[in-house]
């Protein structure tokens, strides 16, 4: 008989092994020498890996394991890692140590744990070089991922205006994101990805518990998906804000969303080049666009209105969701209503809210985090708070929202307290700074702005 192990007292972490037959994944963990931890990762009506693509299928697959053990490794963080399959080159360590270490900064922080100079992955020594997978001569057609909210579906429009084929993909089973999917009237594919039973047992026992950096899992998914049914590129919608850390400690930057950032977007970007095929490409179509560009953009979609939802509540594995889409409590809720308020008539808010959120004096404390007042910005995908500030003056210089609870405080307590020279909303508008979008789709940039 084995004992349950005490996740926080192990030892070892350890990557088993990975296997794959018949379009299923097999990700295989343990602690010690606990029970094995499997994750299963489904990929539908899955064609046979022809033997052009065998290699890069197999390199895009033991990237998957590696990724994916973020989540059960945290369970427990044990200061050894080791891997069943050999030891890694540097450049494959490198983006792990970099995934797991700034990934799970968060994780870090809100548990007191410090993890610099803990996670190590086994090194052959082998140079990473930046010599270029084959070309594989994959497809021009591109995965876009649909995570229910705005942002995905913006990418979409975008994609479709310049007329390139595209899918729209998503992992997991939220009926939500089916729904936005379909709307998009492109072709659609659902991956599944059943977390290891073992994994809630853990929490259960007291594991270590908290954020992980969900965007290079699902990343890493699509990656073996591309290869799998033949996509030339992975078109993300992460904007341009998701680099900016949520907040600094102990000279560490701590980004909730760091796996949306573009230094992890470079790392994988680099990786997939060199590793897996040079003709797979992995950008975000909105990089070089804040929050707000985003959301003026997407206040042009109605047909979206009545499906999309960015509150995070809907996505959870376990416990309740929200009745109607958006709870109107949570800091997604905050920060996209008072995104979107700019750009849509106020009743045209007011449905797709079923409320007024910036009328409601419960939701004070929340607006004054997202405006880095008193607060730091919530461990969440939000904005820059001089974003969120730039929406809330351009508010409250509106008569229609003027006078509601949230706006009218801010007129009256913080308004006083920052330079107005700095809240204009024009300069968010405008793209700015670096992408990695391949040359076939960069026309889409521009119907973005
Ligand atoms: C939906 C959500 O926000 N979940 C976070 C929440 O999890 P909770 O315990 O409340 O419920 P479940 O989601 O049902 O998860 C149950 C446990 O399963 C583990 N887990 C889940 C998914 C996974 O990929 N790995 C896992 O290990 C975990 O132990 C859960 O407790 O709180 C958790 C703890 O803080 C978070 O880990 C859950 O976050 C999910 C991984 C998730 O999908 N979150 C996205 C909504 C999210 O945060 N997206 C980011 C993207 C940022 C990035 O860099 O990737 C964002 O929108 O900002
Ligand atoms: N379940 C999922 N499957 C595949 N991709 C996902 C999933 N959830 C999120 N994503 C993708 O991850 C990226 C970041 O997600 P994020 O939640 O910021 O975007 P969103 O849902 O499109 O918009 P919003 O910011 O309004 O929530 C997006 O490209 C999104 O499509």
């Amino acid at each position: 008989m084995t004992h349950p192990i005490q996740p926080r007292l192990t030892q070892v972490f350890r990557f088993v092994r990975c296997t794959y037959a018949h379009g299923v994944a097999e990700l295989v963990y343990a602690f010690d020498h606990g029970e094995e931890l499997i994750e299963r990762v489904r990929f539908p009506a899955a064609p046979a890996v022809t033997a052009e693509r065998k290699h890069a299928f197999e390199a895009a697959l033991k990237l998957l394991h590696l990724i994916a053990g973020i989540s059960y490794y945290k369970a427990g963080v044990p200061p050894k890692i080791e891997l069943s399959n050999g030891p890694l080159d540097d450049a494959t360590a490198d983006l792990l140590e970099a995934l797991y270490l700034h990934g799970l900064a968060e994780f870090a922080y809100r548990n007191g744990l410090d993890l610099r100079g803990r996670i190590a992955f086994p090194r052959s020594g082998e140079p990473s070089g930046m010599v270029k997978a084959a070309t594989l001569h994959l497809p021009e057609r591109t995965l876009v991922p649909i995570g229910g909210g705005k942002d995905s579906l913006v990418a979409v429009e975008a994609i479709k205006h310049i007329g390139g084929q595209a899918t729209a993909v998503w992992v997991g089973n939220s009926p939500l994101i089916a729904t936005c999917a379909e709307r998009t009237g492109l072709p659609t594919l659902n991956i599944q990805r059943e977390l290891a039973p073992g994994l809630f047992e853990l929490n259960r026992l007291g594991a270590w518990n908290g954020h992980i950096p969900v965007t290079a899992v699902n990343s890493a998914v699509l990656a073996v998906a591309a290869i799998l049914y033949g996509y030339d590129s992975i078109a993300f919608a992460n904007e341009r804000s998701a680099s900016a850390a949520t907040l600094e400690y102990d000279g560490q930057q701590v980004n909730h969303q760091w796996s949306k950032g573009y230094a992890f977007e470079r790392l994988l970007g680099d990786w997939l080049h060199t590793h897996v095929a040079a003709d797979l490409h992995y950008c975000s179509l909105l990089r070089p666009y804040s929050e707000l560009a985003i959301t003026r953009a997407f206040a042009k979609l109605t047909p979206y209105f009545d499906v999309f939802s960015s509150c995070n509540r809907n996505f959870k594995i376990l416990g309740p969701k929200p009745a109607d889409r958006w709870c109107g409590e949570c800091p997604k809720c905050h920060f996209v209503f008072l995104a979107l308020a700019p750009f849509l008539p106020k009743p045209r808010l007011l449905a797709i809210f079923g409320r007024n959120v910036l009328d409601d004096e419960a939701q004070t404390a929340g607006f004054d985090a997202l405006l880095e007042y008193h607060d730091h910005k919530p461990f969440e995908c939000v904005g820059e708070g001089a974003e969120a500030r730039a929406a809330m003056y351009a508010l409250s210089q509106r008569p229609e929202w003027q006078e509601d609870a949230i706006v009218a405080r801010f007129r009256s307590e913080i308004l006083p307290q920052l330079d107005v020279a700095e809240l204009a909303l024009e300069p968010w508008l405008k793209p700015a700074g670096d992408h990695r979008v391949p040359e076939r789709l960069q026309p889409a940039l521009a119907a973005i702005g």
